[in-house]
């Protein structure tokens, strides 16, 4: 088991070329994924100066926490980042770090190492130009594509592109909200990005040109904004009377990308998947996803009353619902993998003590409408090790964003019959977990199934 655990942490290292910071040898640093949100995706690919085609969805390219400042951290630990975080210590940090007279040794070395990397990565297409970025001596300003910036435009590339309005900082401030564009990345970046004219109504123009009205404001196609068209409101009325949430509220931002995985289910929509269908093309072509039930025996009685029966821990999600502890595996990913690396990114579990393997599958499910595929595992813990994982699920990665808490599900019933078990299969439960969780409580023999449907059949 700890096989698999080793060589996971042995692949992965950090992407910042001569960065050679690795998971396995660095066990206290921690190794932070891509932001989904692409414009922040985008700006991180550029900081690191690498070639910005490159796939960094991929787990594995991360960029270990020695690249951010201590302001970016959320904690002590430096193993939660700020949402706002970017990568911005490469060379300097080892500079600063070091001794001023072991800084002309370290640049010496730093130079050996940039031929080295040169000649080695000359050919990977990860890595383009941008490498200059890392050697202040030899650093070339950076040239932006004339491109439109708000994430997937679609619109052909030869349309007129319209700087960002720098000389007024509030008109500047609703562009960026437009787009989505956090306001507190650098001006520098605002200086060479551009907009197309796609997103501008047509009032937004002089008449008869294509210039743009003092005032104008993106309005059209974009992720994070779907109110009604802008022509050219003053930057005070819009203070005044705000069409756009400044909070977020109604929008989707980058999680539109999976929107529809997450959307209520209809009743059946759910069916299991034999054991031996699982390796057919239709789901493992499919979008699949894994989670996982942690639970351990519990001889406890509840208020001296009830019987525990088990302790069985869920999550209460970003988006109100409760699920299990798992997500979306990556292409190319082991189920295994991804089921392990969902865990310790949103339960900060520690997968050197606690690693869920094969033995531990529970059931499949199959959603023919969003054609997504539900694998569900187990991992059972003793007390003591189950109320430790509850403290550090606090100091998780995503704790605090993708997770807002974790629960124990209460196995009993109160005296009117209802409050306890029956009342919690009343919340909100994402995907088939609600399924999941009773398919677990009768195979792991917590509940019988009669208790769970008498459950199940009682209502307020
Ligand atoms: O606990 C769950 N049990 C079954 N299905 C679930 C559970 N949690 C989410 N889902 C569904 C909802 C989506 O269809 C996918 C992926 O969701 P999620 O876990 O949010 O994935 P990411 O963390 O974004 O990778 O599974």
């Amino acid at each position: 088991m700890n096989r698999l655990n080793v060589r996971s942490r042995c692949y992965i290292e950090c992407i910042v070329p001569v960065c050679e910071n690795k998971m396995n040898l660095k066990p206290n640093l921690s190794f932070f994924c891509f932001p989904k949100d692409p414009i922040r995706s985008s700006i991180w690919i550029e900081k690191c100066g690498l070639d910005k085609n490159i796939d960094v969805s991929k787990r594995r390219y991360r960029v270990c926490a020695r690249h951010f400042e201590n302001h970016m951290f959320l904690n002590d630990l430096k193993n939660r980042l700020q949402p706002h975080a970017i990568p911005t210590l490469f060379i300097d940090l080892i500079s600063n770090s070091l001794p001023s007279t072991c800084i002309d040794n370290v640049k010496n070395d730093l130079d050996n190492k940039k031929s080295n990397f040169l000649e080695h990565n000359i050919q990977d297409k990860h890595f383009g130009e941008n490498i200059n970025n890392f050697f202040p001596n030899t650093i070339k300003k950076k040239s932006y594509e004339p491109v439109c910036f708000v994430p997937n435009c679609k619109a052909p590339k030869d349309l007129p592109l319209y700087k960002f309005p720098l000389h007024n900082k509030q008109l500047l401030y609703i562009w960026l909200k437009r787009i989505g564009l956090s306001t507190l990345y650098d001006m520098d970046l605002y200086l060479h990005i551009t907009i197309c004219q796609i997103h501008f109504h047509k009032d937004c123009f002089d008449d008869k040109t294509i210039q743009l009205k003092p005032n104008a404001i993106p309005s059209l196609h974009l992720i994070d904004y779907s109110g009604p068209p802008d022509n050219c409101l003053t930057t005070s009325s819009y203070f005044e009377n705000p069409i756009m949430s400044t909070t977020g509220d109604r929008t989707w931002g980058w999680l539109g990308s999976t929107e529809q995985f997450g959307r209520d289910a209809e009743s059946n929509e759910f069916v299991v998947i034999p054991k031996s269908q699982l390796h057919n093309d239709k789901y493992t072509s499919s979008t699949q996803a894994a989670h996982c039930i942690i639970y351990a025996e519990n001889e406890e009685k509840i208020f001296g009353i009830y019987n525990a029966r088990a302790a069985v821990l869920m999550q209460l999600r970003y988006d109100g619902y409760l699920g299990f502890p798992g997500g979306l595996i990556d292409s190319g990913e082991d189920i295994i993998n991804a089921v392990n690396r969902e865990m310790s990114e949103e339960m900060n579990l520690n997968t050197c003590i606690h690693l869920v393997s094969y033995d531990d599958y529970v059931i499949s499910h199959w959603s023919e409408k969003k054609k997504i595929a539900l694998h569900f595992y187990k991992l059972k813990v003793t007390m003591p090790q189950l109320i430790e994982i509850e403290k550090r699920a606090l100091l998780a990665r995503d704790y605090g964003s993708e997770v807002l808490g974790t629960v124990r599900v209460p196995l009993y019933t109160l005296g009117d019959n209802y409050r306890g078990f029956p009342a919690f299969l009343e919340h909100k439960f994402i995907g088939c977990s609600r399924d999941q969780l009773l398919a677990a409580l009768s195979s792991l023999n917590i509940l019988t199934v009669e208790e769970i449907n008498l459950a199940l059949n009682t209502k307020i």
